[in-house]
């Protein structure tokens, strides 16, 4: 099983991308030495309320960050090639990752080792996910801690139970299987969010220290556009 091809999955609102799920793509990408990392937008993210910006908008800045992440691949000697994904912004209704994860699972077949890479707020939520039972036969999850966010204060007994029979210990061990492993890294800890950053955007004496946690390319598509005013 050690030539599984590894593919992780970073889907998110992306409004507006961040140095925060850049640094969680590169984390898990060195980690795993990942072949292929997809980010994928969410089309349609049925839980966030005040989303105003477009799709088709997240997704542009979507993939202008990840011109920012190959350069930091590049850079970082990183072989992981980056993709974007834009099925749940082509795909009808409420972007629901068990589609995604089918979907995906079809394209790159039964072999692959899909892992879809998320933060610990992502994680802790997931109980309130569409049919999130159904997601670990499918693909394998890789958790990041997050500030404010703790995997161990917040966790319903539903996610408690999932862990005590899904909980790899190691890295390799979620390397070595296409799916049904969960992988908790409390190593990471970048206290940047896209609220915090739409807000500070909104404001002119916060505006030049949010341009600094959101990637170069994405924050010129922001500034042309003057989004987030
Ligand atoms: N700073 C961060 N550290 C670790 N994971 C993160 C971080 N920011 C985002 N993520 C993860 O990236 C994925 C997509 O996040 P999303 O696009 O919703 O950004 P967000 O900053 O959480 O947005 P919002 O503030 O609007 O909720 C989720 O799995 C989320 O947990
Ligand atoms: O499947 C669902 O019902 C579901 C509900 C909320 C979020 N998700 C997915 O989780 C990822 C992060 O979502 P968000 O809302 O934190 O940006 C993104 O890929 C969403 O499509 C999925």
């Amino acid at each position: 099983m050690g030539s599984l091809k590894k593919i992780g999955v970073l889907g998110g609102t992306f409004d507006p991308p961040h140095l925060g799920h850049l640094k969680l793509a590169t984390h898990f990408a060195k980690l795993f030495e990942l072949d292929a990392l997809l980010l994928i937008p969410s089309g349609h993210p049925w839980q966030k309320e005040n989303v105003i910006t477009s799709a088709s908008v997240r997704l542009r800045l979507t993939e202008a960050a990840a011109i920012d992440l190959a350069r930091a691949f590049l850079y970082l000697q990183i072989p992981t090639r980056v993709g974007i994904d834009q099925i749940e912004v082509d795909r009808p209704g409420p972007s629901y990752a068990i589609d995604t994860a089918k979907e995906l699972r079809q394209r790159f077949g039964a072999q692959a080792n899909l892992i879809w890479l998320m933060g610990a707020d992502a994680f802790t939520n997931l109980p309130t996910w569409k049919h999130w039972q159904g997601l670990l036969s499918l693909m394998n999850f890789a958790v990041a801690s997050r500030p404010e966010h703790s995997l161990h204060t917040e966790l319903p007994p539903a996610l408690a139970e999932l862990l005590a029979q899904h909980q790899c210990q190691s890295a390799s061990e979620l390397e070595n299987h296409a799916c049904g492993e969960i992988f908790i890294d409390e190593t990471l800890a970048v206290d940047v969010s896209s609220t915090a950053l739409r807000e500070q955007l909104q404001n002119p004496s916060t505006y030049d220290l949010a341009t600094a946690s959101i990637p170069s390319h994405a924050l010129e598509i922001i500034t042309n556009l003057g989004l987030y005013r």
